[in-house]
């Protein structure tokens, strides 16, 4: 199967700071969903951003979906950006906007007619359960259904890659189960799904890799329940 993502030899640094990665190399296949695990630190967000074009590695070469991001120019990155979907720990939605408008911004950047974002919009609100509360404000909503608004606008524009955050770290234990199950029906018709997450009681019993980071490092592939032993979460 080719890949969606591949890493060879990728090291990253901040301005000012040492490696955050270090010569990291893995991984994704096309279709495929993984858990990317480590402590506070470890420089999983670094790797996703790094994926999505929103840093260049220092070292190193990313293929995303078979482009070489060192070809990518500025000016084509919001183009190759529209193959990724991204959702955040804390939802960043625009909370002066209705949700059917905040869902429809990826369309709407993209310049779709009317009819099309109306259709597009109300599929993605029916694939996360909130069909209905187009016209409300997010902010009458729980955590989880904001949550669940930033993943229908994050998969409103049909990506092939989803990115995620942390997506469950500001939802209880109840709602962070329907959000990672989300995610695996959007793997289950095809997305490629790669999650960033603290919330390794939650992901232990689910059937995909894990990709784990300890300072900058990915370190021997384990189960989650051997991290669980050996990392604490809290
Ligand atoms: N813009 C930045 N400038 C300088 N250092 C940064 C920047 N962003 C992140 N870092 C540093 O890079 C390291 C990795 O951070 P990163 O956010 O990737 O870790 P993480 O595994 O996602 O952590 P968390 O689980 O807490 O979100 C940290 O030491 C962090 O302080």
């Amino acid at each position: 199967m080719p890949d969606i993502i591949h890493f060879h030899r990728v090291s990253h640094r901040y301005e000012g700071s040492g490696d955050v990665l270090s010569d990291v190399t893995f991984t994704l296949a096309k279709g495929e969903m993984a858990f990317l695990t480590g402590p506070s630190g470890a420089g999983k967000s670094t790797l996703l951003k790094l994926v999505a074009l929103l840093e260049r590695p220092s070292r190193g070469q990313i293929v995303v979906n078979g482009q070489n991001l060192a070809g990518v120019r500025r000016g084509q990155i919001p183009a190759f950006r529209q193959q990724i979907g991204v959702v955040f720990q804390n939802f960043n939605l625009l909370y002066d906007r209705s949700v059917f408008d905040n869902v429809a911004l990826p369309l709407v950047i993209r310049g779709i007619g009317h009819d099309d974002i109306g259709r597009r919009v109300r599929a993605a609100l029916d694939a996360v359960g909130l069909l209905g509360k187009e016209k409300v404000s997010p902010i009458t909503l729980s955590g989880g259904e904001q949550q669940r608004v930033g993943i229908a606008r994050a998969i409103v524009a049909k990506p092939q890659l989803l990115l995620a955050d942390e997506p469950t770290g500001n939802l209880d234990p109840e709602m962070a189960r329907e959000v990672m199950q989300l995610f695996q029906r959007f793997n289950e018709v095809g997305v490629s799904v790669l999650v960033a997450t603290h919330a390794v009681g939650l992901i232990k019993k689910l059937p995909y890799r894990v990709i784990h980071l300890e300072r900058g490092q990915l370190t021997t592939r384990q189960s989650p329940e051997l991290m669980e032993k050996t990392v604490d979460f809290g």
